[in-house]
């Protein structure tokens, strides 16, 4: 699945609750690819986006880095029915105490489904489903994401080697195959609630996440 070209868009300054960043914009071109679920074809060419949150000197060391996935109902409304609010906290805390680090936004909603479908998904899910379950049944991959222009994003910054913030294997790997060598790996465990407690389990035993 090649990259035609990867572009940064914009450059400002950003300040937050967590300290000064600079805020970049950085697209991608991805020809030809893959349909996530077959009755909905891909387009010849899909255009991916990720907003990068650079805090301090990243080039002096492996910076901390947090690939984080667009979730409007846990990062804008702090739903329970995910951890990925309290995670995107977690990222920005750490790179705040660090001093040094990036926070990688992206826009692959619900695992990549988009927003529409990860709102039907959540129906499913309240009829018994899990995510997975919820995912196969609406016609989709258990997750269309996928993190190639992560590497790329962070090559156009001038970083190598990262300390990555995550429990998902597939992010790690991603970056290694696209010649980011991860030097380590940080947890990105938040406490548990009841109502993000079946969320968890079905990422620790069906999705091989480093949950806990
Ligand atoms: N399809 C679907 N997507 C969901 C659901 N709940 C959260 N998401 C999406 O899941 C993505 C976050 O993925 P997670 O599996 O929680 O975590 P991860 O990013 O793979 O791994 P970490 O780096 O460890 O956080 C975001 O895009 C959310 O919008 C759901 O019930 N169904
Ligand atoms: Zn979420």
């Amino acid at each position: 699945m090649p990259f035609l070209s990867v572009r940064q868009l914009a450059e400002a300054d950003f300040p937050t609750r967590w300290g000064h960043f600079r805020i970049y914009g950085f697209e991608g071109n991805v020809e030809n690819p893959e349909p996530c679920n077959d009755a909905i074809p891909a387009p010849l060419v899909r255009i991916e986006s990720a907003v990068a949150l650079v805090m301090g000197d990243i080039l002096a060391a492996p910076p901390v880095v947090r690939i984080h996935s667009q979730c409007l109902t846990g990062d804008v409304f702090h739903s329970l029915r995910c951890d990925c609010r309290q995670q995107l906290e977690l990222a920005l805390a750490r790179i705040a105490q660090e001093g040094a680090g990036i926070l990688l936004y992206e826009n692959q909603e619900g695992r990549g489904i988009g927003l529409m479908a990860k709102l039907q998904a959540y129906a499913l899910q309240d009829q018994g489903r899990d995510t997975i379950e919820a995912n196969l049944e609406l016609g989709y991959e258990a997750d269309c994401r996928h993190f190639e222009l992560h590497a790329e994003i962070l090559k156009l910054l001038g970083v190598r080697a990262v300390r990555l913030m995550t429990n998902n294997p597939e992010k790690v790997e991603a970056l290694e195959v696209g010649g980011i060598k991860v030097i380590e790996r940080i947890s990105a465990d938040v406490p548990s609630e009841p109502t993000n407690e079946f969320y968890l389990q079905t990422k620790r035993e069906k999705m091989g996440h480093l949950v806990g």
